[in-house]
């Protein structure tokens, strides 16, 4: 790779390659070096090996005289017979060690106390980079959303008091699209599949009409009633953040209870909060799902409204399972609690009570006399009978969203808000009346259909036994049997059509169902992404081994020179090994802080600034620079460094999360984790170091910023082979502008003030990178799990990726390079295998993953994979969720295994 790696190398003996006799040199090939032509880079000749001071260099450098206490090479260590006679005992009798040291840890220590070169540093940063191509820009007209809608809430018939609370305790005061489009809709009680860009306003465009709704229930609910609400949620962050607003939007209404279930804190403490009872329940599919079998107080048979909120990424993430058993919860408590009558009567009397007053005066009240009067929204009425509320919300949408709306929703209204296809598509014209519950259980249509096609019930009940049965015989899972409950409802509505006289009416029902259907299809079909017209969007092509100096010069012009904005940014990367290596270094390199983890070398701390700070020569500057400022950072040291991602404490996550929120200025590291209904206040920039995997993450990635119609800019950091992703992106609607990659440096200039030019600050600055890379055992294996952990994300990229993240197409010499390595990948590669943080199985995201409850766990055991979609999403799901959580891969044996089993 460079000199470095050269001198290294020498101290291992080895055994020179068989030359046959008389074989002519290859062409390309000199006695010194061999040269290697790679098809990658255009015909052009890459040096494998790099000349030692032969031919013209480009930049003619000074030699100094090398003074002889400053840097002692590293000479070669001869060995006399006595000595390699020891070493072969040596090796013999420790198993391949080496005076009781194995390889690893003799080359750990070569590196680690390998020095520069005295004279100038030579680097190849600038050298045998690939050219970079200017792409062309495709007549691309973008999707526009209007954020606003020009109206106030108190346009929307709700509570006065909840209007004086969104305007005073949030500060909002005029509605937003989605808004204005959504809340009456769900007031309404109708199942709802919403669509809108980031950040325009979706969690409030539910939870403002839910609560509206359990306000106006009357006697006011009580906690111990049960959930009435679930908002399912993919993250924990999202789930805290959710609940906030929550907490905030019942402040008037102070016996509703919002409570949070996430992954990662204490069961004991969320258990006890269950057992006092909540009204709102917000949380993570899995936490939910683990309480549903282990928390007895748990109980959804009051549920009257589930909330799957970025459900595409609640299926992608391979939840499917869990929301399937949600859902299948709510429907068996619904079940059970319909056997008592005392409660039943009630609940009848109360909800006659509400159609017939609507006065509040006339009330009973248990918890008191009233002292204002509410409306009586259609959705209050849902909360009183044995019927449910489905709410699915996504920025973009999927088949398996598609499916999952086919499955779990009655009559849905899809409301999709970008500009020019504004749709409110209603599957039934006239709304459905919310029947009432009768005494038996049953909803007065089911009741009809007993009295008067008791044996075509007879028959609907017949085959409900087959079709679970053969549901039971084929697949067990939630999915099928709700597929076949879906299907027997449908039987039961074609029944009632059947008896009924108004032919027209049902041509009506079914015209308007085909619209909804076909407004989702077109909304999937046509493939369109939406991203707030706010967001300035651009990408620069950079080539691999100049990519982590340009990531340090882009946190510096954003975060330190730009003074004019808030300065908060964040920037996604492919995996957790990633994230917290960056994290650590550019911490350590640019602000001199110490990150948590370090154990640095006291070695290396001791180590004094050079001497040779005061030369003129501006190549010897730059060595000054590279030596000395180890300890310090080039920028002040008030930048902060956060990081986020699912390999985290969970302490830790919300703590980095919201303290990440309450910074003024701030750098967060993270994985695709936060890319999904963050909202976090001010952040001008997002980086993407790592290509997405797909369009949608690239929205809602970008979707961090730009937020309530905010400016915003996302810049896209690609590889030259990497450009396809433009053209992918440029398909669906979303237009970039290319940057000038040669300005990208440009910061770096103002933190190596001696440097003349921009190439010559990254080369002082790459140096700094690598010297603190190789200054510590630990340093080194970090570096390396997060090389190995971004080669394996990247060739286990989905196969749709494919097209722009080519596995075959990286030069990995280069990459380590951007890692701030100076080994050959095998040599990293060797290290990270040696390390036994990667020898763990990988996590899965999972609270409690017990084997044996999951085959107790009714419906699952044969669950398949793909009951929702066709098996691509599957596979793209497991590569999100690792993307988020993991590396990308299994374990190393598993993998090497696959590895020895395809050679
Ligand atoms: N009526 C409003 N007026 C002004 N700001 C609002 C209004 N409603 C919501 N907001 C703000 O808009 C921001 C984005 O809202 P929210 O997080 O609900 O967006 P979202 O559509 O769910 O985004 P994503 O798709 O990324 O999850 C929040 O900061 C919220 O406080």
């Amino acid at each position: 790779m460079d000199d470095l790696q050269l001198n290294i190398v020498s101290h291992i003996k080895k055994k020179p390659p068989k030359k046959p006799k008389n074989q002519q040199p290859l062409p390309g090939t000199t006695s010194g070096y061999k040269f290697k032509p790679k098809p990658d880079f255009s015909g052009k000749i890459i040096a494998r090996k790099r000349p030692q001071n032969t031919g013209p260099n480009k930049f003619p450098v000074k030699r100094v005289e090398e003074p002889q206490n400053k840097v002692p090479r590293l000479s070669q260590p001869s060995l006399s017979k006595d000595s390699l006679d020891s070493t072969l005992r040596d090796l013999s009798e420790n198993k391949g060690k080496f005076h009781g040291k194995n390889y690893q840890e003799i080359n750990d220590e070569l590196q680690i106390n390998q020095k520069p070169r005295s004279g100038p540093w030579i680097s190849s940063l600038f050298k045998n980079n690939p050219d970079v191509p200017k792409l062309g820009q495709k007549a691309v007209k973008p999707l526009i959303e209007k954020v606003f809608a020009g109206k106030t809430f108190s346009n929307l018939n709700i509570h006065p008091h909840s209007v004086a609370n969104l305007e005073k305790n949030l500060n909002l005061k005029e509605l937003m699209t989605v808004q204005q489009k959504a809340i009456p809709i769900i007031l309404e009680g109708r199942d709802t599949l919403i669509r809108s860009q980031t950040g325009s306003g979706k969690t409030l465009a539910y939870a403002l009409p839910v609560i509206e709704a359990l306000q106006a229930i009357r006697p006011k609910i009580n906690r111990h009633d049960g959930v009435r609400v679930i908002v399912v949620v993919p993250t924990r962050e999202l789930a805290v953040q959710t609940f906030d607003l929550f907490v905030k939007l019942v402040k008037p209404f102070i016996w509703i209870v919002p409570g949070l279930l996430s992954g990662g804190t204490k069961r004991k403490a969320e258990k006890s909060r269950l057992r006092k009872g909540l009204s709102i329940l917000v949380g993570t599919p899995g936490r939910i799902n683990d309480h549903l079998r282990h928390t007895h107080s748990l109980n959804f048979s009051k549920t009257g409204c589930l909330i799957l909120d970025e459900a595409d990424r609640l299926l992608d993430m391979g939840y499917e399972k869990d929301v399937a058993a949600i859902v299948k919860a709510i429907e068996d408590h619904k079940k059970a609690a319909t056997y008592d009558p005392i409660a039943l009567v009630k609940q009848t009397f109360n909800t006659q009570k509400l159609d017939n007053s609507g006065n509040k005066d006339q009330e009973i009240d248990d918890a008191g006399p009233q002292q204002e009067s509410t409306n009586v929204y259609p959705l209050t009425k849902v909360f009183l009978s044995t019927e449910r509320q489905t709410i699915l919300l996504s920025a973009t949408l999927t088949k398996a969203v598609e499916n999952l709306a086919g499955i779990t929703m009655q009559d849905p209204v899809f409301v999709d808000t970008s500009d020019g296809k504004t749709v409110v598509a209603d599957s039934i014209k006239q709304n459905k009346p919310i029947e009432n519950v009768q005494p038996n259980g049953e909803s007065p249509m089911k009741t009809i259909t007993k009295q008067n096609v008791s044996s075509e019930l007879k028959e609907t009940s017949n085959s409900k036994k087959e079709i679970v049965n053969n549901a039971d015989d084929d697949s067990d899972s939630d999915y099928e049997y709700f597929k076949v409950q879906k299907e027997l409802d449908t039987k039961n509505i074609d029944v009632k059509k059947n008896e009924d006289e108004n032919t027209n009416e049902e041509k009506h029902i079914n015209e308007s169902k085909n619209t909804f259907v076909q407004a989702i299809k077109t909304a999937i079909g046509e493939d369109e992404l939406v991203l707030p017209a706010t967001v300035n969007q651009t990408f620069l092509i950079v080539p691999m081994k100049l990519r982590l100096v340009t990531l340090c010069s882009l946190i510096i012009e954003h975060c330190v020179l730009n003074k004019a904005q808030h300065g908060k940014m964040i920037v996604f990367m492919g995996t957790h090994e990633m994230v917290d290596f960056h994290t650590e270094l550019i911490e350590k390199v640019l602000t001199g802080k110490n990150g948590r983890s370090k154990k640095i070398n006291k070695k290396y701390k001791e180590k004094k600034k050079s001497e040779n700070m005061d030369s003129e020569d501006s190549e010897s500057e730059l060595e000054v620079d590279y030596e000395g400022s180890v300890e310090g950072g080039v920028v002040p040291q008030e930048l902060d460094v956060f990081s986020l991602h699912g390999n985290m404490d969970h302490e830790k996550r919300v703590l980095t999360f919201k303290q990440f929120c309450a910074a003024k200025k701030g750098l967060l590291f993270c994985t695709d984790v936060a890319a999904r209904g963050l909202d976090v206040h001010k952040v001008d920039l997002v980086l993407q170091y790592c290509t997405p995997a797909s369009a949608t993450d690239y929205v809602h990635r970008v979707g961090r910023t730009g937020r309530a119609a905010q400016v915003g800019a996302a810049v896209l950091l690609l590889l030259p082979s990497e450009t396809e992703f433009v053209r992918h992106l440029e398909q669906k609607r979303i237009r970039l502008r290319q940057s000038d990659e040669s300005q990208a440096l440009d910061a770096l200039r103002s933190v190596v003030p001696t440097a003349p030019t921009r190439q010559r600050a990254a080369i002082a600055l790459q140096a700094k990178l690598e010297y603190t890379v190789h200054s510590s055992k630990e340093w080194l294996t970090m570096a390396s799990r997060a090389f190995t952990s971004w080669v394996r994300f990247y060739s286990g990229c989905p196969r749709e990726a494919r097209e722009w993240m080519d596995a075959r197409q990286l030069h990995l010499g280069h990459a380590a390079k951007a890692f701030a390595l100076r080994e050959t990948p095998a040599a990293v590669a060797r290290r990270a295998r040696s390390d036994p943080k990667l020898q763990k199985d990988r996590p899965n995201n999972r609270l409690t993953v017990h084997d044996e409850e999951e085959k107790k766990r009714p419906g699952f055991p044969k669950m398949k994979v793909g009951v929702f979609a066709h098996k691509i999403v599957n596979k793209q799901s497991s590569m999100h969720t690792a993307s988020e959580f993991d590396s990308g891969l299994p374990p190393v044996d598993t993998y090497t295994r696959k590895i020895k089993k395809n050679k």
